[in-house]
């Protein structure tokens, strides 16, 4: 197939477009670097340096592709509370006018990168697709409103759309000569910035709360294997039927509060990571954690490394070889 790949020069975006390439597909990145890095392109994708705003310049009728996967975002929860018109017109306006231009273009497919975070706090665990959606940060409120208009679409205009709802995204993708793992700036998650302490190049780690209806007070999340999601994504292309919005979760179903996490961390890395309690950060629900039934009967998919300590291994060999650099 001929892909479009928003996002390609992003931690989750750069693996997918790895693998795509390597079943076979020819892929076009579009992606201006907002928060991306250039060393994570793919040197057989052909880069276009533009917002997803202009993706109508890329999506022209006669371009002849096959489908759309839809990385390129904002993505730091906290930020989105003081923040959110960013928000809002990165991730919202930017997916609009990227449906658009899809259409405009006769694209038949779109896999879209949604979030756990449209649930919200949640009434039932482990949270299956179906559970009410009341997102309580802005970031996932955008994202929810892209859900939303990928339905109507799906209806309106029969096209085949594929919602993928990650959990907590970590590890890294190492393959040979090739390491695409997790560079954010600011880093904003968990697991890379306990590497940054257990290397040693951050004092401590601030906890953002240990007053949650939790085991420890602190929060619980479900964090995911890179390639393991990005899988997901091979098998969602496969699956998407014109007319349908499929919809799935994709986690482990494993909950981890951030004190656990932080304790993995020590284990694999054999470095202490010291932590001070600070406040709460706005927005944060307390405990979210997958039901990914329907991603494993419907798609087929099935995680390969679904354990915490592969998978912060992973994002540690990552951190050593390409993030930390001389001391
Ligand atoms: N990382 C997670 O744990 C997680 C969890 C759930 C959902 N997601 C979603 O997965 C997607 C990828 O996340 P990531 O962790 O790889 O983020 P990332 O910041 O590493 O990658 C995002 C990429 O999109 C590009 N980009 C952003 N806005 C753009 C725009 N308007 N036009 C063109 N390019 C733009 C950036 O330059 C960057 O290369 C996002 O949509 C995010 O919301 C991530
Ligand atoms: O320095 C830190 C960083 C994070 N946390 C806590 O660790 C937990 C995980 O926070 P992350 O920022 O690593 O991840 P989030 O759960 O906020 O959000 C991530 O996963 C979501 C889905 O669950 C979203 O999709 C989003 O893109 C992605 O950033 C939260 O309780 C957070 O408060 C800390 O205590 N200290």
């Amino acid at each position: 197939m001929k892909l479009l790949v928003t996002g390609g020069a992003g931690f989750i975006g750069s693996v997918v477009t790895r693998m795509l390439l390597d079943a076979g597909h020819e892929v076009v990145v579009l992606d201006d670097l907002r928060t991306g890095h250039r060393e994570a392109l793919a040197p057989d994708a052909t880069h276009v340096d533009a917002p997803v705003h202009d993706a109508a310049r890329v999506l022209t009728p006669g371009a002849g592709f096959d489908g759309v996967l839809h990385f390129a975002a904002l993505i730091a929860a906290g930020e989105s509370m003081t923040r959110p018109e960013l928000y809002w017109h990165t991730n919202t306006v930017g997916s609009i006018a990227l449906i658009d231009a899809v259409r405009a273009a006769g694209v038949p497919r779109l896999v879209f990168s949604s979030t756990a975070a449209v649930y919200g706090n949640p009434t039932e665990l482990p949270i299956p697709e179906t559970a009410v959606k009341a997102p309580t940060n802005t970031y996932g409120a955008t994202k929810l409103a892209v859900d939303m208009a990928l339905t109507s679409e799906a209806i309106g205009h029969n096209l085949a759309a594929v919602s993928l709802r990650y959990f907590n995204v970590a590890g890294a993708y190492l393959d040979g000569d090739v390491a695409l793992g997790e560079r954010h700036d600011p880093e904003t998650h968990l697991i890379p910035i306990a590497l940054e302490v257990a290397a040693g190049r951050r004092e401590k780690l601030q906890l953002f709360g240990d007053d949650y209806p939790t085991v420890d007070g602190t929060c619980v999340r479900d964090y995911i294997h890179v390639a393991d999601l990005a899988r997901a994504h091979l098998l969602a292309l496969d699956a998407a039927t014109a007319g349908q919005h499929r919809i799935y979760n994709l986690g482990n179903g494993n909950g981890f509060t951030n004190r656990q996490v932080v304790d993995v961390v020590r284990e694999v890395t054999g470095h202490p990571v010291p932590v001070e309690v600070a406040p709460r950060r706005e927005g944060d629900p307390a405990e979210l954690v997958a039901s990914s039934a329907l991603a494993r009967e419907e798609l087929g998919w099935v995680p390969r490394k679904p354990t915490l300590p592969d998978i912060v291994a992973d994002a540690w060999a990552f951190y050593r070889t390409h993030v930390a650099g001389p001391r």
